[in-house]
């Protein structure tokens, strides 16, 4: 599908809901529905789960079929993927934001309310698995006949056991001529210890076994374990923010009733609200005046009502300690500076950036100021195509455009000296922007973040993704058999040396056949400096970067290489240095050159004339420039790839 996966994820794996914390009830709620008008449920007819995969493994095709099958969309109607919501979703064929539908399914005469949240499979949006994982009870597993347990597996497998998930499964693909279940189902023997014959099969595009996993889904997981008694708490997933209505939120449900006009505040802030809005979301929304524990709805307290993700919803008699364990914050892995093109465009940004964050609870947004550019923001991701994805949204949904800066992971120092320590506020001191990181002789140790990286390979290849991850400054772990053609590998590496483009390296040197994720493993020390770029003496403060010793000169030349061939030959000559604390270690330059589009055009046709000299406008407004020496916008992001 020609999608772009080249990046990997951190994957933190809390125990968000203890299920011990409540008990389990018999709890009735009330729904409207428009087919069959007021309807009551048992809370035992209820099923919260998830589908979680490996990227590409058919999640989004069998949400399809779960949706016709439950009446929601017409079989075989256009409607591909329809809980792919956003234009850059649908353009790269990929999920970025999980979205929920209620869905009503009839099993033997009982009427059941399965809640599907719809989860995204790459990597970088982990996050938005861990959310949805959070309002669970059980997950389908769902593998790729043909590719068998790839690394993000591995990765979601170890997510749903450690919230104690209920885990169903399931092989898709299986119509695949090449599809093999029998040594998928071995393999996930081998690695997870799962029975075969718990193995459910299914296609997901031609609709083969989905009912039987539907009914898998509601014999298997367990209905939401709740106490209707308590006051009404729920827990806040997801938000997004809608023009008129205000911020709306996806909240679960985990103790009391909420009703429309309902008093509630926000742990958060003791300021009360009115509920305002509550729905089911089919996905689209069903409006219902109560909802009880267990449930998953959207709410809305208006556009002053406020809504975080992580924040809980309470009744105003709920007694402020009472706690229900939270998601844990994001570690962002990859910082940029993102500023307006112009700053007579920073409101327009600024606001744009404030509804996106809102939406997208991953990034983190801090105000940043830079000579250069002005007035902007730094902004923590969660990788690169996390920050391609929220550059792209800010331009497609809110016509913003920004300049970015070339992404850093964050780094860690330790300050000497009294002034320095009474300077950053303390000893240690996190760098997200290589600009800030301290002078030399303030720093006492330099540290920088590791990843354990896991690989599933085939054996074949074993040589030389473990020749790439030594390179990459790795240190291998022992490794592990999936079966006798593929091999689990693992080592401790350097987060600056996988977050760019590992990936693709990865997947181009094994034929597309590796798989890789990996999992923080905190900061260590390392041996650190700043690599600045100068352009005819004047610094580029984007494209600072903090880099290892033993990858400076490497490095320096790199940077300068790539940048003569990216910048275009200008009026003037070009020197590039890579400098490190004034001294130079590598130089190339760039030879003057007079550009005239419209030169071959004198006396030519007029019109035509005006529209090259547009064009070229145009395209100047697409440069940066530093020393009037004019950088294609896209330099900071790409220069940085190898
Ligand atoms: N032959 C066959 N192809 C399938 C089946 N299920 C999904 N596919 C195809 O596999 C590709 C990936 O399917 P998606 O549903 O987009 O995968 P996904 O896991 O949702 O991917 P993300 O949206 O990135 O998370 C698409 O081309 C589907 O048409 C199946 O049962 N059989």
């Amino acid at each position: 599908m020609g999608r772009m996966i080249r990046y990997v994820r951190l994957l933190k794996t809390p125990n968000i809901f203890p299920n011990s914390l409540f008990t389990t009830r018999s709890v009735i709620y009330r729904m409207k529905s428009s087919d069959s008008g007021d309807r009551i449920i048992d809370v035992n007819k209820i099923r919260n789960f998830s589908i979680v995969a490996h990227v590409d493994h058919g999640k989004s095709t069998l949400a399809d079929r779960l949706l016709e099958i439950t009446g929601v969309i017409k079989p075989g109607a256009e409607h591909a993927q329809i809980l792919d919501n956003l234009q850059v979703e649908r353009e790269r064929g990929i999920t970025v934001k999980a979205v929920t539908a209620s869905l009503n399914y009839t099993l033997n005469n009982e009427q059941y309310l399965l809640n599907l949240i719809d989860t995204p499979g790459h990597v970088d949006f982990s996050n938005e698995v861990v959310r949805s994982v959070a309002a669970c009870q059980g997950v389908i597993l769902l593998v790729d006949a043909n590719e068998g347990i790839q690394a993000q597996t591995v990765a979601v497998h170890s997510l749903a056991k450690k919230n104690n998930l209920v885990i169903i499964p399931t092989l898709n693909k299986v119509d695949l001529p090449r599809a093999n279940p029998d040594k998928v189902k071995a393999q996930l023997k081998s690695v997870f210890n799962i029975d075969p014959e718990t193995v459910m099969s299914i296609s997901a595009k031609k609709g083969w076994g989905v009912k039987e996993l539907l009914e898998a889904v509601i014999q298997r997981i367990p209905p939401p374990q709740v106490n209707n008694d308590e006051h009404f708490r729920a827990h806040i997933i997801d938000t997004w923010h809608d023009k008129f209505r205000g911020v709306l939120c996806l909240a679960y449900i985990h103790s009391g009733k909420v009703k429309v006009g309902q008093s509630v505040r926000w742990k958060s802030d003791p300021k009360q609200h009115s509920v305002k809005y509550l729905a089911l979301l089919r996905p689209k929304e069903e409006p219902i005046e109560e909802a009880t524990a267990g449930q998953v709805v959207m709410v809305g307290c208006g556009p002053k009502g406020g809504g975080n993700v992580g924040d809980q919803l309470l009744a105003l008699e709920s007694s402020e300690n009472a706690d229900v364990s939270s998601i844990p914050p994001v570690r962002h892995m990859v910082y940029a500076g993102i500023f307006p093109a112009d700053q007579s465009q920073h409101p327009l940004l600024s606001d744009a950036i404030k509804k996106l964050a809102l939406n997208d609870s991953a990034v983190s947004v801090k105000n940043d100021t830079s000579p250069a550019l002005g007035q902007g923001w730094r902004v923590g991701f969660l990788g690169l195509l996390h920050l391609d994805v929220f550059t792209q949204r800010l331009l497609q949904e809110y016509k913003a455009e920004a300049i970015l800066t070339a992404p850093s992971v964050p780094y860690k120092v330790k300050v000497q000296g009294s002034k320095a320590i009474k300077k950053y506020k303390g000893e240690e001191v996190i760098i997200t922007n290589p600009l800030l990181l301290p002078e030399a002789q303030n720093i006492a140790e330099y540290y920088e973040p590791f990843v354990i990286g896991t690989i599933i390979t085939p054996v074949e290849y074993i040589g030389t993704v473990t020749t790439l991850c030594i390179d990459r400054r790795g240190t291998p772990l022992p490794s592990s058999a999936v079966d006798e053609s593929m091999t689990m590998l693992q080592f401790i590496l350097p987060l600056s040396e996988v977050v760019i483009d590992f990936h693709d390296t990865l997947k181009s040197i094994t034929s597309g056949f590796a798989s890789f994720d990996y999992q923080d493993h905190g900061f260590h020390p390392s041996a650190l400096v700043r690599l600045d770029i100068l352009l005819n003496g004047v610094l580029v403060e984007e494209l600072s970067t903090i880099v290892h010793v033993s990858r400076l000169e490497y490095n320096a030349r790199r940077l300068t290489e790539k940048l003569k061939e990216m910048i275009p030959r200008q009026m003037v000559q070009v020197a590039i240095q890579a400098v490190v604390a004034g001294k130079v270690f590598a130089r190339e330059t760039i030879k003057a050159y007079r550009k005239d589009v419209t030169a071959k055009l004198y006396g030519g046709d007029v019109t035509r004339r005006k529209k090259l000299l547009k064009q070229q406008a145009e395209g100047k407004k697409k440069m940066r420039s530093v020393a009037n020496i004019k950088i294609p916008r896209n330099t900071f992001i790409d220069v940085l790839k190898r």
